[in-house]
């Protein structure tokens, strides 16, 4: 924490919403050798701690303190400040705290406790925290735990600790209203308790991409001043069976196999992706399937456009409208059932079904970086068999500003549903005798031209690997909601004018 000291003449401005708190100053403790306080018998101060915006996102607790000679006087400021404070009833007092200490670079009890728990305390946040023991321990206690209770659940760690509390979360929703999460066509129960991500994990895409940075010290800011951003879930589903949620990748073929190679060399960290990036690239696999998908009429957006979705995003918040509307004319009648289905067959290096940009440290810009946080579509990217060449140009996009869509083997499509089978399956399911036919997949290995794998890819949902590669994918617009606003536009700017105001006054 910065502080400064407010004398006389000076000003300081700090929206209401952005202070974290207000208290009475200890003077023994406070150094206050400037200017004319030091020959004051008695003074008295107080000192208010905001958010201080930095640039790329970054938030700050900074510190400002104002001295008076009056004692009463003092202490009626400090008194109207915190009665300001609790009108902001957005903000959470009490949370339930979910830690990984094996996410990422195994950070997260150091994350917590020397960066997040400070900040908590000075904002006068009960915690209850609970640090894991083995992987689903934080979902199956959120089936037990009095929710009630909280205003938010917080999970320190990566995109697959999210992805536990947010199925914990979803399923006890689900489950205390009566809805059967096997049925792909269930209307799923909001869920309203905001959860906040403190980032320490290997991607932290969720937290990157609804922040802007993947910082603890900013996410534990965004939780303490009460943001709240909706976020589309994904169901995936296999034969009525309920697989998992997705709300970032849901990658077949390329991130698929980066997985898979990747969970064996967890001792490795984060750098486990790198390794097996590299190795998977060098393979270059593709797989043949049968893709069909409905696409989001509902939406303004599309995949190519220019702007991004930003903080209070009107695509979002009108194709949100939108699908109410549609869902009202519909009555019991599922709408999707009366929509067009698109087919295409092929052969994929990729196949990436995002429900947001998937912007991380990598890939600032992310897989899809015109996608929506919260608009009821996901974005569908198909990756056609091409050169190895070809398919790092396609890469190298994600990390400069050109358009990583602008590939005659790349194709993007916004969609409300999706379904794959692979050929493998396909010929495997078909009465087809045809013995050529039913082993495709060895020819192709056999064929020194083509790459095409015999077996099938697996997919990556939110980091954790799925065991059916037949899936069906159906979007939750808005199904919970993040202790974050998305990503501010202008945010440098800000940042500047806050500082200028603080100047000025
Ligand atoms: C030449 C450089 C090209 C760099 C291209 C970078 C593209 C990076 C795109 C990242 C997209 C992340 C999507 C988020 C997925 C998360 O739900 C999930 C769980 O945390 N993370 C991963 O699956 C972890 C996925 C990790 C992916 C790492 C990919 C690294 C690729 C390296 C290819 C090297 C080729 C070099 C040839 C000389
Ligand atoms: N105590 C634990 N022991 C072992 N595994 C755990 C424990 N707690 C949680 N897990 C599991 O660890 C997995 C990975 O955790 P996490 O997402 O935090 O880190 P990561 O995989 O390094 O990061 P990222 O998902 O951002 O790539 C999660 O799927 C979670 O279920
Ligand atoms: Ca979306």
């Amino acid at each position: 924490m910065k502080g400064k000291k407010i004398e006389d003449g000076e000003n300081c401005f700090v929206p209401t919403s952005e202070i974290i708190a207000v208290e009475e100053t200890d003077l023994n403790k406070k150094q206050h050798n400037s200017g004319k306080w030091q020959k004051m018998a008695k003074p008295h101060a107080f000192t208010v701690y905001y958010v201080k915006k930095a640039r790329n996102h970054r938030w700050w607790c900074s510190d400002v303190t104002f001295w008076c000679v009056d004692e009463q006087l003092c202490n009626q400021w400090i008194q109207a400040l915190k009665e300001l404070l609790e009108l902001q009833k957005a903000r959470p007092k009490q949370l339930l705290v979910y830690i990984n200490p094996y996410g990422g670079k195994r950070q997260g009890k150091r994350i917590y406790e020397q960066k997040v728990a400070p900040l908590f305390s000075l904002a006068s946040i009960s915690t209850d925290v609970f640090i894991t023991e083995r992987a689903n321990h934080a979902k199956d206690n959120l089936f037990e735990v009095n929710i009630n209770k909280y205003d938010g659940v917080v999970c320190v760690g990566g995109d697959g600790m999210f992805s536990e509390v947010m199925h914990g979360l979803i399923g006890r929703m689900q489950k205390d209203s009566g809805i059967d999460q096997n049925n792909p066509k269930a209307p799923l129960v909001q869920c309203n308790i905001r959860i906040g991500i403190i980032p320490a994990g290997s991607t932290d895409c969720i937290c990157y991409s609804t922040v802007g940075i993947s910082d603890p010290v900013t996410s534990a800011l965004h939780i303490i001043v009460g943001d709240s951003q909706p976020l589309d879930v994904s169901s995936v589903h296999h034969n009525n069976t309920f697989l998992k949620y997705t709300v970032s990748l849901l990658g077949y073929g390329f991130y698929g196999d980066i997985l898979k190679d990747s969970e064996k060399k967890r001792w490795m960290g984060p750098m486990r992706y790198d390794y097996s990036g590299f190795k998977t690239f060098l393979s270059h696999h593709c797989y043949e399937g049968t893709i069909s998908f409905q696409p989001a009429k509902h939406t303004l957006g599309s995949p190519r456009d220019k702007d991004s979705c930003r903080t209070g995003c009107h695509i979002c918040r009108q194709s949100e409208q939108q699908l109410a509307e549609q869902r009202k004319k519909c009555g019991l009648k599922h709408e999707e059932d009366e929509e067009e289905w698109k087919v295409i067959k092929g052969k994929f290096l990729a196949i990436n079904v995002v429900n947001m940009s998937c912007a991380c440290p990598r890939s600032p810009k992310g897989l899809s970086p015109a996608a929506h946080l919260a608009d009821g579509s996901a974005d569908l990217i198909l990756v056609r068999k091409c050169s190895r060449f070809d398919f790092l140009r396609y890469l190298v996009r994600h990390t400069n500003q050109d358009d990583q869509f602008d590939f005659s083997f790349v194709d993007v499509y916004r969609v409300k549903s999706f379904q794959f089978t692979s050929k493998l399956l396909e010929d495997n399911e078909s009465d087809v005798t045809d013995i050529g036919k039913k082993h495709f997949g060895q020819f192709c290995r056999d064929h020194p031209a083509c790459c095409c794998n015999i077996a099938n890819s697996t997919w990556n949902c939110d980091g954790e690997t799925l065991d059916s590669s037949a899936i069906e994918v159906r979007v939750h617009c808005q199904l919970m909601k993040l202790f974050a606003r998305g990503i501010e536009e202008n945010c440098k700017e800000a940042s500047r004018n806050q500082s200028r105001v603080e100047q000025l006054l």
